[in-house]
This record gives structure tokens, sequence and C-alpha cells, in this order.
């Protein structure tokens, strides 16, 4: 009984255990995603618009100087004048370069295809130089400017962003190819900003996945070197769109956000990639929390059902053993303490007695005061039984109106003694039944046990001798 009360007060705690556990980890899993949605939706692709954007601002000016260079006179009438005076076209360049503080400043001439420097004429472009493909790209493009990334001719070390402006004269003729060139220094720095503040790489692929661009100081990709084949995947799928982001799961537990953007000035991807490593840290706090407080929350339900259940079973447990009325013990236990008190009495070779009560008349008490009144007189009378015995005795609520003891260490001329006073003092008694007060009395029948007697055969010799006291008179006791 007890053992089942325990199982089923574990398993409560258990099956709310689980139920924290269970919405402890659901919350954790709801809040990673919801990190990681953050970080590929709105963190990268916030990352992406602010290069994207400072890359549009560094390109308007450039663009602006070099089509007021493709639209100046004087590089129009120098041009078709023949090219006589390039020093006058490089000390142009110069000044270009210098009130404009670009890295490089120049013009092709398509007559000659001459290329002119601020440092001078470097080099006749052709087009069986690679290196010269710019020029027939901007060439035969319909825009009006082309921008190109590349090694500066005059600095091969360094990246720099053309601007290849198409010059064209007044009637459509094709006049050669004019420009400044300036430095990914802003874009580079930002790149640096990334990763210094936030861990995130910034780099550059063209259409085939190459790495273009990865700031001036080479940043160390080799986190994507080592997972080439999940990155090439995921490129795979980003080159659909201009802009997409894209996440995988990396060695080491870790997980990859990628966001990329199509930049049609350079035709290059911008890629913001993010390897998490500590992200979440936060929710695996608050999930480390939440479940220690699972482990509190039902180590407490534990305990309160505990306590509910052993008060409510304390209580079932009185109420089967004991009579509601009188607090006596009723019939079914009597046998349970009987056999207890006979063993002891037995060990002890002490006398053990046992009396048959009934209340006289008891019909008259209802049928004149009511059924509550009777009840009252019932509880006044075991009242006053509990005073006069021992702890040790029991007193049974034997029928209606009876009462059965059993004395220990009481042989039969102490239980007439004490048979005698509980005689008198209920006689004594006027039981408050409301507006007015019950006078009554009692018959005893009482017996000394035998050693090893059954009850059935006390409780009979009581019982007949309580019967002769009955139709001896009432109000008295016989024993026997
Ligand atoms: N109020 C109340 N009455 C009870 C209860 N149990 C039994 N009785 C009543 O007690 C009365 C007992 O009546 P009887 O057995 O005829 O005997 P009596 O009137 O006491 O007369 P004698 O025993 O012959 O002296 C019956 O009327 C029962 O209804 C109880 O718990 N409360």
């Amino acid at each position: 009984m007890i053992v089942s009360k325990r199982l089923n007060v574990l398993a409560i705690g258990i099956i709310v255990l689980l139920g924290c556990i269970a919405t402890s980890l659901t919350s954790y899993f709801f809040a990673k995603q919801s990190v990681y949605e953050h970080v590929s939706e709105q963190i990268l692709p916030l990352s992406s618009d602010n290069i994207y954007s400072e890359i549009q601002r560094d390109l308007l000016q450039p663009t602006l100087i070099s089509s007021l260079m493709a639209h100046d006179s004087f590089v129009h009438d120098w041009y078709l004048e023949g090219e006589k005076t390039p020093d006058q076209m490089v000390n142009y360049l110069k000044n270009i370069q210098t009130k404009y503080d670009t890295i490089t400043a120049f013009f092709v001439s398509e007559q000659t295809r001459k290329y002119y420097h601020s440092s001078g004429v470097l080099k006749t472009v052709s087009e069986s130089d690679v290196h010269d493909a710019w020029y027939f790209e901007a060439k035969s493009s319909s825009l009006p400017n082309v921008i190109n990334i590349d090694s500066d001719t005059a600095d091969a070390e360094r990246i720099t962003v053309f601007v290849n402006y198409r010059v064209i004269d007044n009637s459509g003729v094709f006049l050669g190819v004019i420009g400044v060139g300036l430095s990914m220094n802003l874009v580079d720095s930002l790149i640096e900003y990334f990763d210094a503040r936030y861990g995130r790489n910034v780099y550059f692929i063209d259409r085939s996945g190459e790495v273009m661009f990865n700031g001036a100081h080479q940043h160390d990709l080799s986190f994507r070197e080592t997972n080439k084949a999940s990155f090439e995947q995921a490129f795979s799928s980003m080159v659909t769109a201009d802009s997409s982001s894209v996440s995988f799961n990396a060695p080491q537990g870790k997980t990859v956000f990628l966001n990329s953007r199509y930049i049609p000035e350079f035709n290059w991807y911008l890629i913001v990639e993010q390897v998490e490593d500590g992200d979440t840290e936060e929710v695996e706090r608050a999930l480390i929390i939440n479940l220690v407080l699972s482990g509190v929350v039902s180590l407490c339900i534990l305990a309160f059902v505990h306590w509910v259940t052993r008060g409510y079973s304390n209580k079932l447990e009185r109420m089967a053993r004991y009579d509601h009325l009188t607090g006596a013990v009723n019939r079914q236990t009597l046998d349970v303490l009987f056999q207890k008190a006979i063993g002891s009495s037995n060990k002890k070779q002490e006398a053990l007695s046992l009396v048959l009560i009934d209340i006289d008349h008891f019909k008259k008490v209802n049928d004149n005061f009511g059924h509550q009144a009777g009840d009252k007189v019932i509880s006044g009378v075991a009242r006053i039984m509990k005073n006069l015995l021992h702890k040790e005795d029991i007193i049974c609520r034997w029928g209606g109106e009876e009462f059965l003891f059993i004395l220990s260490n009481t042989d039969k001329s102490k239980a007439t003694s004490l048979i005698k006073t509980l005689l008198n003092r209920i006689e004594d008694t006027k039981f408050d039944v409301g507006e007015s007060t019950v006078s009554i009395t009692i018959s005893a029948g009482l017996t000394q046990l035998n050693t090893d007697e059954s009850l059935p055969q006390a409780i009979a010799r009581a019982d007949a001798r309580l019967y002769q006291a009955k139709k001896e008179g009432r109000n008295t006791f016989r024993s026997g």
C-alpha cells in the first residue's frame, strides 16, 4: 500500500519532470531557431546591405569624375589633333589624380591604342593581351561606363576599382576609354570591421565561386577551404538569385550561415559568412537554468503531492478504522487490536477483561428528542467512557448504541469497579440535546478473558451477561 503510494508520487514527479524537460527543450529549440533565423534573415543581409551601399557610395564620385573627363573638350580636341603632345595628356591626368585624390587616372586612345597614365605613357593595348580585355569590353559595351576590378597596370600589387568611361565625340564616334581608379580601402575597412567586431568573414567571389577579394589583409578563409564541398554546394544554390541566405552544418557541430548578394558593378557576389560558435550560448544558458528550475519545481510538486496524499491517506485510514460519531474504533479494527491485546496480556501474564455496554431504552431518546439528539447522547456517552478508561484500553462502537471495551491489565474485580463508576457517571449526567437535557442509564455485561480464548467466545459470554442485566432491571451490570 505504502509502496504503491510512493510509486504513484514518483510517477507524478517523473511526469511533471518530463513535462518540464519537454517544455524547456521545445523553447530551447524554438529560441535557437529564432537566433538562426535572426542571423540568416536579418543580421547577415544587413551587413551585406551596408557593404553594398558603401560600394555604391564609393563608386559615385569616381563615376562622376570619369564622366566629366569623358566629356571634357580638352580630351576631345587633343585626340582630334592627333595626340601630338602626350605630355599634355599626362599632365591632365596627373592634375585629375591630384585634384580628386584618386589612385590612378588614365586614357586609352582608340586611334593609337596608347595607354596614357598620370605617370606617363605606359603601354599600347592589344586585343591579344588578356590584361587589356577590359578596354575591348568597355569599347563594345552599350553602357556609358564599365566598372572593372583589377590589379593596377602601374602597381600590379594593388587591387583597384577602375571606372572605364567610354569617350564618344559629338557625332557618336568612339574615341577611347578614360577614367580613374580607386582603391578598395573603404570596402576593406568594412571587411576588417565586420571581422573584428562580429567575427564575420566578408569576401567577394566571382561567378565560378572563386574568391576574388577578401580584404587587403587576405583574411583567413581556411575554414572555407576545409569545408570546400559544403561551401560549393551552398554556392550553387546561392548563384540562382541576386540575394539569398543559406546555412549548413559543418563539422564540430558548427552551423555556417552565408548571405550572398550579387554586385552588378563588379559582376561578383558579395558573401557575408558567419560560423555559429557561441551565438546560442545565452540560449543554452537559459536551457540549463530552465532544466534546473524544472528539477526544483518537480521536487516541490513531488513534496506537495506527497504531503497532500499522505494527509488524505491518513484521513482515509482514520475513517476506515474509527467510528465517525464517537471516535471509537469500529468492528473491523477491533479484531486486529484484540489480537494485539491478547498477545501482549499473555506475554505479560496480565488479566484482560471484556465489557459489552448498551444504552437503556435508547429508542425513546430518538423518539422523544429526534435522531440528532440521539447522536449527541451517543457521542456524549463515548466521551465519558474515554475519560474513564486508560490509553491502552480499547473502546469499540459495537452497534448503534452498543459499546465494547477490552480492558488491559484488568481483572474481573477491577473491571467491576470501573463499570460501577461508569454506570454512576452516566446516570448522573444530563446530556445536552439542544433546548432540553436528557438523562439515560446503561447496562453492561462483563467477563474476564481466558488464555487463548477467541474474541467471539468472550463476546458471547459478555453478551449473555448484558442480556441478563437488561432483563434484571437495566442500569446495572452482570459479570461472569
Ligand atoms: N440516534 C441514533 N440512534 C441509533 C443509532 N444506532 C441505533 N440507533 C437507534 O437505537 C435504538 C435501539 O433500540 P433497541 O435496540 O430497540 O433498544 P433500546 O430502545 O435501547 O432498548 P433496550 O436496549 O432494550 O434497552 C433503535 O431505535 C435505533 O434506531 C445512531 O447511531 N444514532
